[in-house]
């Protein structure tokens, strides 16, 4: 089955309240949703948005083909005849805005904001928040391991571990994003341009006799991009020593073997000794791969045992973000259409943390005009002004009102951007690397305390006071309004 169709990656309840809209005839009527996250991923400072190709890339496919009107028709008897007729004609005719790709974000402010006909800004939730939850993560993820080796080479070698096709291939585009160097998938590679990767597997030298047959073979066949696996036998005994053979017998065809790759043991000693062992033999060009269930933190615990490695080839910890494998980004609806006009709406809940933010929102980032440093993100309500005046602030986050700080002499950057505008993509996406060089400018504009992987300093993010009030007022209304 090769069904690339997206339109029907949804829940069953987003139809469900289509076709309720529909029946009820308010399907038109105009709504306002938000996406973002509420908390930070792996105790991180802050994340690396990414997501927004798939996404676009998806909207602009949307439609209720043959296909899918005929398995609707048959998955549900109560779906009128005209409700699925009236879905052949579906498209995405709203507006979209989003923060680009390799942005740095934070938790509780407005990543992704559709509005438009409620009938079409349901449909999509599922599948927006499916793409920016998984590709964010990964990004994430990424960029914890390029901190701790900001001058290695990242090489990403997830895809047999990967949770299936997709995952592996936008999971390696979002590392590349965040600063890896290359992919071991090479359909990654073809669809994105990521530089790929790989070496030999431990398959390669066990179909041969000996190991020093298997590499004299291999370094034959692929003179130019010789890495050898050292670990199948004995490391230290046979590995390198038959690699260091190799490596002056290719010297004598006037190549050079690139490097060996270390996939077991102690990562640390065996680099080491590696690196002794090459040096000596006047070899000191031979670089050194690791690989083996790495991740940010067993990494940086081998730099600080001084371990001799040059590059890093990470697969399952990075690719299915293990130590954290969901990203809890949600949708929630901020405003909808009541008699010709739009009114906040906020979800109550019990838990302070999950009680939605009404109102149709705008998030900005102060940039301090001496330093170039990115001092706090104030989301505010949609036409507010005294950001954008530059006015001095008192901000403080409203959850845990002992954060404060004041800001002024900033320059207010809008972090949303158009991307859709009345059903038509306005936004040209850019080049990936253009993307990635993005992202690296992105960390330049941030203080060290608060990117660090440990316990990082937390970052401001600040609701507006009028913000705050609306937010308050309504509380106060449904609250107030279920007691009577
Ligand atoms: N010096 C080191 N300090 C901390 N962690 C290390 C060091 N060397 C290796 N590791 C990590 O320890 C883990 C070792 O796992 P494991 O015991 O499965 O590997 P192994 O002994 O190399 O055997 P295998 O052949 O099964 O891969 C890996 O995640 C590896 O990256
Ligand atoms: O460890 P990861 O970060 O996921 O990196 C990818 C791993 O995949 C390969 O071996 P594979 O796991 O297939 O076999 P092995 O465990 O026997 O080495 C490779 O040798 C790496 O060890
Ligand atoms: O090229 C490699 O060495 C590689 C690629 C994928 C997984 N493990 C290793």
């Amino acid at each position: 089955m090769s069904y690339d169709n997206l339109t029907l990656h949804t829940d069953k309840y987003q139809i469900n309240m289509m076709y309720a809209h529909w029946k009820n005839g308010t399907d038109s009527h105009q709504a306002v949703f938000e996406a973002f996250f509420r908390k930070l991923p792996f105790g991180n400072g802050y994340a690396v948005f990414a997501g927004l190709e798939r996404i676009i890339n998806y909207i602009n496919h949307l439609q209720f083909d043959e296909e899918t009107i005929r398995y609707l028709q048959e998955q549900e008897e109560e779906y009128d005849p005209a409700f699925l007729e009236k879905l052949r004609g579906f498209r995405f005719t709203g507006n979209i805005s989003a923060v680009p790709e390799g942005t740095i974000v934070f938790a509780n402010e407005p990543l992704i904001r559709v509005e438009g006909k409620i009938f079409e800004a349901q449909l999509v939730e599922t599948a927006l928040l499916n793409f920016m939850n998984f590709q964010t993560l990964i990004a994430t993820k990424a960029s914890r391991i390029r901190q701790v080796a900001p001058e290695d080479t990242l090489m990403e070698f997830g895809t047999r571990r990967a949770q299936e096709a997709d995952a592996a291939i936008w999971g390696a585009r979002a590392a590349y994003i965040a600063g890896f160097d290359a992919t071991s998938n090479m359909r990654a590679g073809m669809l994105f341009g990521i530089p790929s990767k790989g070496t030999h597997a431990h398959a390669w030298v066990q179909d041969h006799d000996t190991e020093e047959e298997a590499f004299r073979h291999y370094a034959a066949a692929l003179p130019n991009q010789v890495t050898l696996l050292v670990d199948t036998y004995d490391t230290l005994r046979y590995g390198v020593p038959n690699a260091i053979k190799v490596a002056k017998w290719m010297e004598q065809q006037g190549k050079r073997m690139s490097a060996i790759r270390l996939d077991s043991g102690d990562l640390a000693y065996l680099s080491k000794t590696a690196r002794t062992m090459f040096d000596e033999a006047g070899l000191p060009y031979v670089k050194i791969v690791a690989s083996n269930d790495l991740d940010e933190n067993i990494i940086f615990n081998l730099k600080a045992q001084g371990a001799r490695i040059d590059s890093w080839g990470v697969g399952t910890q990075l690719i299915t973000a293990a130590d954290q494998p969901s990203l809890g980004g949600v949708y929630k609806l901020v405003a909808r259409e009541k008699a010709g006009a739009f009114v906040p709406v906020i979800k109550i809940s019990g838990n302070p943390e999950k009680v939605s933010t009404p109102g149709i929102k705008e998030a900005y980032r102060l940039i301090s005009k001496q330093t170039g440093k990115a001092e706090a993100d104030c989301v505010t309500l949609i036409g507010e002004t005294e950001v954008l005046q530059g006015k001095r602030l008192k901000l403080y986050d409203k959850l845990h009102p002992y954060l404060f700080k004041y800001v002024d002499n900033y320059d207010a950057v809008q972090l949303l951007k158009p991307i859709f505008q009345a059903g038509k993509q306005v936004y040209e996406l850019p080049e990936l690397e253009q993307i990635r060089e993005y992202h690296r400018q992105q960390l330049t504009q941030f203080w060290p305390e608060y990117l660090r992987k440990l316990n990082p300093e937390v970052y401001l993010v600040d609701l507006s006071a009028k913000a705050w009030q609306q937010k308050m007022d309504l509380i106060h209304d449904y609250t107030s309004a279920k007691l009577e």
